[in-house]
């Protein structure tokens, strides 16, 4: 079968039993039920990409930072010239870009992949020679890439997935170079979600007005000559959501750029190989809704490190229905959003294995406390309604064997390894 479609068939959906075992968890660590937030919600979906409860923790961890060149920089989109993005490929090689300093910072290593910069790059440690072509065609004036071309950029991104899980990587992060991918990407998300163009572009690395207004032409041109290629569309912009869900690829090959094929498979290959994967900003967003077409279970396995200030981030996460981690109004690409957002996961994941329990840590439970507290949240209050005021707490201590067996297990995930525990209480909840 065709690489693409042999991938998007090994996509599985989230393991229910690994989530129920992860929420049980949760509720008999030592804190109040729900007070970890979002970090539970993530904890739980963690759980289920993997199968197992607690998760992986997310390391080794690895940044692919995709890079390519696009022909649309030709419209004036952007102030900086386009030789920009292969220094910045011998930048990253070098160890000098922001994307090294945070990769470091979390232990996280970098992979540049050439998938389409123009010109040729030396070989080097550390860079993956996988060039489609020497960047994109101007998206106003014909299609960006040819269908093959977007094909087999898409089955780079597949191939390098593999490759970091198969090297042992258990987190993957998106990354990106490409001088005028700002562009490209709000074509994109204009594309997938259906919204206006100049609700969705933005001032990318930075630029003045009169720049940003000919950005959004560019943009709408592209879509409109892009409209008139793919079949099945009756030329209006209200088809453009339609079409695009039904034939990403084409649109992609449309007004994309070779990284963004190249995320897109990166994405599809975590997801099939049952890997988180941390999507950076703008470009990672309008990459995932290709990914997310092609295999709507992909959603699943992405994490969205963090809320880019590119207008048509925000956009393409709510499509998606992924709430970013962090938002510190960065702008920067390259995987730098995605990386800081790592140790928020890794400590996502830390709670289910080091955190004690109420019985093994001899806590009193919460529904004592719930009672007499009658806290404010109105979760705490149900529970504490349907489980009864006498409270696990107090069945717990008249039961040995259970605070035994609890103090055992909590024990055992240091001593025996992150999964020992989890696979107990997947099999077996304590609370049953
Ligand atoms: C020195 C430099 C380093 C970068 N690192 C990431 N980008 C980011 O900016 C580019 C997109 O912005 P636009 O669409 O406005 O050209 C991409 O290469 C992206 O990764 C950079 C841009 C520059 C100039
Ligand atoms: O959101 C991003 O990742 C981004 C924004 C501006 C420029 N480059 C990347």
């Amino acid at each position: 079968m065709e690489l693409i479609a042999e991938t998007v068939a090994a996509i599985r959906p989230l393991d229910e039993a690994a989530m129920r075992a992860a929420r049980e968890r949760h509720d008999r660590l030592t804190k109040p039920r729900g007070s970890l937030g979002e970090l539970e919600e993530l904890g739980i979906r963690l759980a289920g990409v993997a199968g197992v409860c607690p998760p992986p923790l997310p390391a080794p961890a690895a940044v692919a930072v995709f890079a390519a060149d696009h022909g649309v920089h030709a419209q004036g989109v952007t102030p900086w010239p386009q030789e920009v993005t292969g220094q910045m490929v011998h930048n990253f090689l070098a160890g000098g870009a922001v994307v090294n300093a945070f990769a470091r910072q979390v232990g996280a290593e970098v992979t540049v992949v050439d998938v389409g910069v123009n010109g040729d790059l030396p070989e080097a440690p550390g860079l993956l020679a996988r060039k489609v072509a020497n960047g994109t065609a101007d998206m106003t004036r014909g299609p960006a890439m040819t269908a093959e071309q977007a094909r087999r950029a898409v089955e780079v991104g597949i191939e390098a997935a593999r490759d970091l899980v198969a090297a042992g990587h258990r987190c993957l992060l998106t990354g990106d170079m490409g001088i005028a991918n700002t562009t490209a990407s709000a074509a994109l998300i204009a594309a997938f979600t259906g919204r206006a163009p100049d609700d969705v572009t933005g001032y990318g690395t930075g630029i003045d007005d009169a720049t940003h207004a000919r950005k959004v032409e560019v943009v709408r041109a592209a879509l409109t000559r892009a409209r008139t290629e793919l079949p099945g569309h009756d030329g209006t912009a209200g088809a453009d959501a339609r079409v695009a869900s039904a034939a990403p690829l084409a649109v992609l090959a449309q007004v994309g750029g070779l990284e963004h094929a190249a995320i897109a498979g990166f994405v599809l290959g975590a997801a099939a190989h049952r890997v988180p994967v941390v999507l950076d900003g703008v470009i990672a967003g309008a990459a995932a809704l290709v990914a997310v077409a092609l295999a709507p279970g992909a959603r699943d396995f992405c994490l969205a490190g963090h809320h880019s200030a590119e207008p048509g981030h925000a956009a393409a996460l709510a499509s998606m229905g992924l709430r970013p981690l962090v938002d510190l109004r960065l702008r920067l690409g390259e995987g730098t959003g995605a990386l800081l957002a790592l140790p928020l996961i890794a400590g996502a994941v830390r709670v289910l294995h080091e955190v004690a329990t109420f019985d093994s840590a001899g806590v009193a439970d919460k529904d004592a406390a719930d009672v007499a507290a009658a806290g404010p949240a109105g979760g705490a209050r149900e529970d504490s309604a349907a489980a009864g005021p006498a409270g696990g707490a107090q069945e717990d201590s008249a039961a040995p064997d259970r605070a035994g067996r609890g103090r055992e297990a909590s024990a055992g995930v240091a001593a025996a390894g992150p999964a020992g525990e989890a696979e107990n209480d997947a099999a077996a909840p304590d609370g049953a």
